[in-house]
């Protein structure tokens, strides 16, 4: 495979799905080579509860799917049936000083906000002040109540926070995140 094709090229990522052209408007040109351009895609921070509870697990994993065709997703794991397990043999302190490191050289936040997570509101707050674009969505429901902290928080620009079933999402990615 030609050099210039490995950084456009994600193996295992490849899929009907993500080979949709990603958003034009986050692609840098980096370089331009005779033989070809290389190109940066946009990098999205998700954020989802891990020990604020996992019962939406698995909608945070059909969520990263369908993020996956904008561009690359940092915190992949967040979806991921095993992230307590395979988080298990690093520090906290690792996981906290990796994802504010994710977190600063990410082009934008999504966050899933229905399961209350202290993590995800720290990463919510940490990233409005690192001056992120964020989309929040939240699944409403008669028992549920979403933090002033964040509903208060919306401005319909760079802080979104969005009432949604998981059938809407798709086009509420394709309205933030193009
Ligand atoms: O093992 C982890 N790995 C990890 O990346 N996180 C980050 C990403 C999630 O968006 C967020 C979840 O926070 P919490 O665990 O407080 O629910 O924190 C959090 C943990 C555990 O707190």
């Amino acid at each position: 495979m030609r050099d210039w094709l490995k950084d456009v090229w994600r193996p295992g990522k490849l899929s009907r799905e993500s080979i949709r052209p990603v958003n034009l408007r986050y692609i840098h040109i980096r370089s331009v080579h005779k033989i070809g351009i290389s190109v940066i895609t946009m990098k999205i921070y998700f954020c989802g509860s891990i020990r604020g509870g996992r019962q939406d697990a698995e909608i945070y994993e059909r969520l990263i799917d369908k993020l996956q065709t904008y561009g690359e997703v940092l915190t992949e794991h967040v979806g991921s049936k095993d992230v307590e397990k395979n988080e298990i043999d690093v520090s906290d302190e690792y996981i906290h000083d990796r994802d504010v490191r994710w977190l600063e050289e990410s082009d934008v936040v999504v966050a899933e906000v229905t399961q209350t997570s202290i993590g995800v509101g720290y990463e919510i707050g940490r990233a409005v002040a690192m001056g992120k674009k964020i989309l929040c969505l939240y699944r409403p429901s008669p028992d549920k109540r979403l933090s002033a902290m964040i509903s208060g928080a919306h401005n319909g620009t760079t802080f979104v926070v969005k009432n949604y079933t998981e059938e809407e999402a798709e086009q509420i990615f394709k309205d933030f995140l193009t």
